[in-house]
């Protein structure tokens, strides 16, 4: 998606949001289900309801250079995966750093082949990510584990069943962990697990595939190795945090909007915000309709892992907490470096100071319109959605990150009545791009 870098968004802001929205598969929940057709010496892994975002298309990329057959059929959203043939144990750097999530091939290829060799991932403009935990749970499956030149390389004679805690309940090394573990020899229990519906997603998946995993969506996770695992056909789940940032953008413009097939029990501490906040929130048989006030209430949030409020929305609802009258805190515990965007809203009139992992919000804010550059995914939503009510005109580049995991942002906006355009970055010499959003 080289042309993103080369395209801006921009927003007229005042309009209020009204109508319904469709929301897309899970990101978080298909790229590792896309690593886990790896695990498969038999037959096709077809999936439907893949999203059709810059992390998919990378993701096909590094599993093809690894020979994975792919056919991804964009308009239907399905995805038909075969790892049947000799498949190749490296991850080259070109594809890793370009994606973070790139590391969760690490579990499958060492289970399926003995042997894998990653390019070291890296930090990202959220935080340092280190991976230790992944590499202690693998080792302590029996994997014998060297880093040098960039690499991780890892040897196996065939993993075996452990009990492994983890220190913090990380949802890749949780990943990881699991689908080495499908393929092991014996049993292995993993504690302190993530609980994300997305680590659920995935146990399903490796179930029907032939795994034996059970306890996904607690904080214990038991797995029975077995000899081989097949292809199957799977719905990846909805997407919460695009579902929730529908939800954000309807608050914030005190909207009226149907998320439609959004999934409540997945979004509960987004909800339980809102409703603090005064939103009104209806569980409807459809999806979820968010009905929007014209007098917001401060609010402190605090991001922690599933069932906590997730850190993915952070910056969405930092938005949100600008807008209401009042002071507002918002904690981040997740990441030690999810602030980055803040300092763009400042440039929009966001009124706020930093100290430690936490922002001390002042509300209500009058967003004014500038030029904003988005520094990563759900910060680039979070300067489209101040965009949305801010006053004049609002331009955010580096879409990139945007199209990472949003899919037709601007048309789903657009079609709820956002006036909102994305342009080449050429054409928008002030007047000539105010004139087309009037248009
Ligand atoms: C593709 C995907 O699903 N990405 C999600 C996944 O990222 P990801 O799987 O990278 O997130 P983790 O849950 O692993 O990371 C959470 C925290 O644990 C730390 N940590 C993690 C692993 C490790 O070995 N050592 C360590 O210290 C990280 O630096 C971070 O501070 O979960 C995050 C937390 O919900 C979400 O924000 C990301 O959108
Ligand atoms: C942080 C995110 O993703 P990733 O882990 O892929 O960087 C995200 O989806 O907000």
């Amino acid at each position: 998606m080289e042309e993103s870098r080369l395209e801006k968004i921009i927003v007229q802001g005042g309009n209020r949001l009204v109508g319904e929205v469709g929301i897309e598969g899970a990101k978080n929940a298909v790229l590792p289900i896309l690593a886990a057709s790896i695990l498969t010496s038999d037959g096709d892994l077809e999936l439907e309801n893949v999203p059709v975002l810059s992390d998919v298309h990378m993701m096909n990329n590094l599993l093809e250079f690894l020979n994975v057959k792919i056919k991804f059929d964009e308009s239907k959203k399905v995805e038909i995966l075969n790892a049947t043939e000799q498949l190749s144990s490296e991850a080259p750097f070109q594809y890793v750093s370009k994606m973070r999530a790139s590391i969760v091939v690490f579990g499958p290829l060492l289970a399926r082949l003995g042997r894998a060799r990653v390019a070291m991932p890296g930090g990202c403009a959220i935080g340092s990510r280190p991976i230790d935990l992944h590499l202690k749970g693998l080792a302590a499956m029996g994997a014998t584990i060297n880093q040098h030149d960039g690499f991780i390389d890892a040897r196996t004679d065939g993993l075996k069943g452990a009990n492994i805690y983890l220190d913090f309940p990380s949802v890749g090394a949780t990943q990881n962990i699991m689908m080495a573990a499908t393929l092991a020899q014996g049993t292995t229990i993993i504690e302190n697990v993530a609980r994300e519906p997305e680590i659920v997603d995935l146990a399903n998946v490796l179930n029907q595939m032939g795994a034996k995993v059970s306890g996904a969506g607690t904080e214990r996770i038991k797995v029975i190795g077995v000899n081989r695992l097949h292809g199957v056909k799977h719905t990846v789940i909805q997407d919460r945090i695009e579902a929730g940032t529908f939800m954000v953008a309807a608050a914030a413009t005190n909207g009226n909007v149907l998320i439609k097939n959004a999934i409540a029990e997945h979004n509960r501490p987004l909800i339980s915000k809102l409703e603090e906040m005064g939103v009104t929130v209806q569980e409807e048989a459809a999806g979820i309709r968010v009905i929007g006030t014209k007098y917001l209430k401060s609010t402190n949030v605090k991001t922690m892992p599933h069932p906590g409020f997730p850190t993915d929305m952070q910056p969405q609802i930092a938005v949100l907490q600008l807008l209401a009258k009042g002071e507002s805190t918002l904690t981040e515990t997740v990441f030690e470096n999810r602030f980055l965007y803040l300092e763009e809203l400042r440039r929009m009139n966001a009124r706020f100071k930093i100290e430690g992992n936490s922002a001390f919000l002042t509300g209500p804010t009058q967003f004014q319109g500038t030029q904003v550059n988005a520094t990563d995914l759900r910060a680039a939503a979070a300067l489209v959605l101040a965009g949305l009510v801010a006053d004049g005109y609002t331009e955010i580049g580096q879409l990139k990150y945007l199209d990472r995991g949003y899919y037709h942002f601007h048309q789903k906006l657009a079609a709820l009545g956002a006036k909102i355009k994305r342009i080449a970055t050429e054409s928008s010499s002030s007047l000539k791009v105010q004139l087309s959003v009037k248009d």
